[in-house]
């Protein structure tokens, strides 16, 4: 059972996903009323209200991916949650179309001045002439980041007859020709725009982007927009260029503190402003609801997410294909850890056979993973894996060969450790699944699966029916006997597999045992 935090208000109707299956349990409260329960939530969903700092997840041992209804993730310490092995997700196309017509009512209210007409005439005032406004029409936008709402803002500003201005650094001159706009840098936006909109996420680049500075740039009387995150224009910036009428109104949505009570922007009569509604509507949060629930399920029950932030998107086809592969390297990782046992410089994987199209580095993220499995405290999975390897100062290599060594796929794994090389080669076999076909060049075929034995020990007649008798004098059943040798007299392995684990007593009858070198007891 896997218990799910819904921290914030997030539309019911949309977690049905969530509600339906047999194998979640969910909660509807805050992170402060859940207090102790927090250790045992598996997922966490939020808005923009809770703040998902690296002090919660501290504090969620269990926790396994915060999903995030809606696009912004500025509320989310994204390192933290790699670090911690945390898979974040969000849902960014669900409220595209609701933003950007919230973005758009907010224009037209401050260029018809809706709000404080409406609020005058609600004190009983007729005040006509006071209230005049400017047309859209004809004049020119700027849309400052170009992306999903950014986009569907340039269409409705050509539907209303303006001429639109983009700045984005990853908007091409080819989608600006199709869309019929004009990719200007932002100096020139902010010289040629009569309104300027913001659609960027809140990041260290895009804090203050629009300041004190390229404000004095702007055409007087220019209007400005704001339902992206606050502090993407600079509220003192702002403030004086109100007063000092060279901006001549904005509409924020978004305020660098949430709820703005002590925003001196808030006593201006040019700002006319909403409590970050831009993603409220029915529609919007029904479907990012059931975006990020249907993401928590799919995460929890083993299977690929599509939103992640901090993994690749894969699609389930493609997951269900590379799967086999996947816990092939996994074990590969896990057993040559057990084996090395030393202090390791570097991990590097040649992929030889593997169709074009499976994430290569998906898969080394999760040999990696196994690797450091045992090693360290907290989990490592694919979201963490390469972070781990870095903090400890392992460099991880990834190549493509042709030489599959005669079977239809081949992956080897050259561990470097200090004073020692240890290598390993698996393939996928279809009907057989996972095998390793090669340790420290010696060939061998076994399942890597279960409680396995490793004996290194010398070619010679007796060193296995002494094996043997150890184990069965302990009457321990051997499940499964490979043995490979390079020549004949000289140094051989064995690996054995059980049906449970062995005692450390039978480990170091084994270990004193004539003709055996080296013995290591494995668990995969
Ligand atoms: N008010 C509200 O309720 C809502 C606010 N938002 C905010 O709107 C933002 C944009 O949302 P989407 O369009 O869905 O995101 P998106 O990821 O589709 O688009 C963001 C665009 O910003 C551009 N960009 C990034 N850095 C830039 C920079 N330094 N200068 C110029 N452009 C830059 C990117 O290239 C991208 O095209 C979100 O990050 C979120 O913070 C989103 C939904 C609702
Ligand atoms: O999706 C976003 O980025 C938003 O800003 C919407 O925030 P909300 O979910 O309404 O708290």
């Amino acid at each position: 059972m896997f218990r799910v935090l819904v921290a914030d208000a997030i539309k019911p109707e949309g977690l049905g996903p969530l509600l339906d299956a047999p194998n979640i349990e969910l909660l509807q409260k805050t992170v402060s009323e859940a207090g102790d329960e927090l250790k045992s939530i598996d997922a966490l969903l939020v808005r923009s209200e809770t703040k998902v700092t690296d002090e919660l997840l501290n504090a969620m041992p269990n926790i396994k991916i915060v999903a995030r209804a809606g696009v912004g993730i500025d509320n989310i310490d994204v390192h933290s949650a790699t670090k911690h092995g945390v898979v974040v997700v969000n849902a960014p196309d669900g409220n595209t179309i609701s933003t950007a017509e919230h973005t758009f009512a907010m224009m037209a209210s401050l260029a018809r001045n809706i709000p404080q007409a409406h609020s005058s005439l609600k004190q009983k005032e007729w005040k006509r002439t006071q209230f005049i406004g400017t047309e859209l029409y004809g004049k020119n936008l700027g849309i400052i980041g170009m992306g999903r709402i950014g986009g569907e803002i340039a269409k409705r500003a050509k539907a209303f007859g303006m001429d639109v201005y983009v700045y984005d650094p990853f908007f091409s001159a080819e989608r600006a020709k199709q869309l019929n706009v004009k990719a200007v840098p932002l100096e020139e936006l902010m010289k040629s725009a009569d309104f300027i909109t913001v659609h960027t996420p809140l990041t260290p680049e895009t804090k203050g982007l629009i300041n004190e500075t390229n404000i004095k740039k702007c055409k007087k009387g220019v209007y400005l927009l704001n339902c992206a995150r606050g502090g993407i224009i600079d509220e003192d910036a702002l403030y004086q260029a109100i007063l000092e009428k060279h901006v001549a109104g904005a509409a924020l949505d978004v305020f660098t503190e949430e709820p703005p009570f002590g925003n001196k922007l808030l006593e201006l009569d040019e700002i006319i402003i909403t409590p970050h509604l831009g993603a409220s509507t029915k529609e919007a949060q029904l479907n990012v609801a059931t975006q990020v629930a249907q993401e928590v399920l799919q995460y929890l029950n083993g299977n690929p997410v599509s939103n992640s932030i901090n993994l690749p998107a894969i699609s389930k086809e493609v997951f269900n294909k590379i799967q086999p592969y996947y816990l092939l390297v996994k074990q590969m990782g896990n057993l040559s850890s057990q084996l090395t046992k030393r202090a390791v410089l570097e991990l590097s994987v040649t992929y030889a056979g593997i169709p074009d199209d499976f994430d290569k580095n998906l898969l080394t993220k999760a040999l990696v993973s196994g690797f450091f499995k045992r090693m360290v405290d907290s989990p490592v999975n694919e979201v963490n894996a390469l972070l781990v390897a870095k903090e400890r100062g392992v460099t991880i290599g990834e190549k493509v060969s042709e030489n599959t060594y005669g079977y239809a796929n081949a992956i080897s794994l050259t561990v470097k450790a200090e004073n020692r090389i240890f290598e390993i080669r698996g393939a996928y076999i279809d009907q057989y699944g996972p095998r390793i076909l090669s340790l420290n060049g010696f060939n061998i075929d076994f399942q890597p699966e279960g409680n396995l034995l490793y004996i290194q020990h010398t070619d010679k007649p007796g060193v296995i029916g002494r094996v043997g008798k150890v184990l069965g004098d302990h009457d321990v059943n051997i499940a499964t006997m490979q043995v490979g040798r390079k020549e004949a007299g000289g140094e051989a392995i064995m690996i054995l597999t059980f049906d449970k684990p062995l005692t450390e007593g039978i480990i170091t009858t084994l270990e004193s045992s004539e003709d055996i070198s080296f013995l290591h007891h494995i668990i995969l």
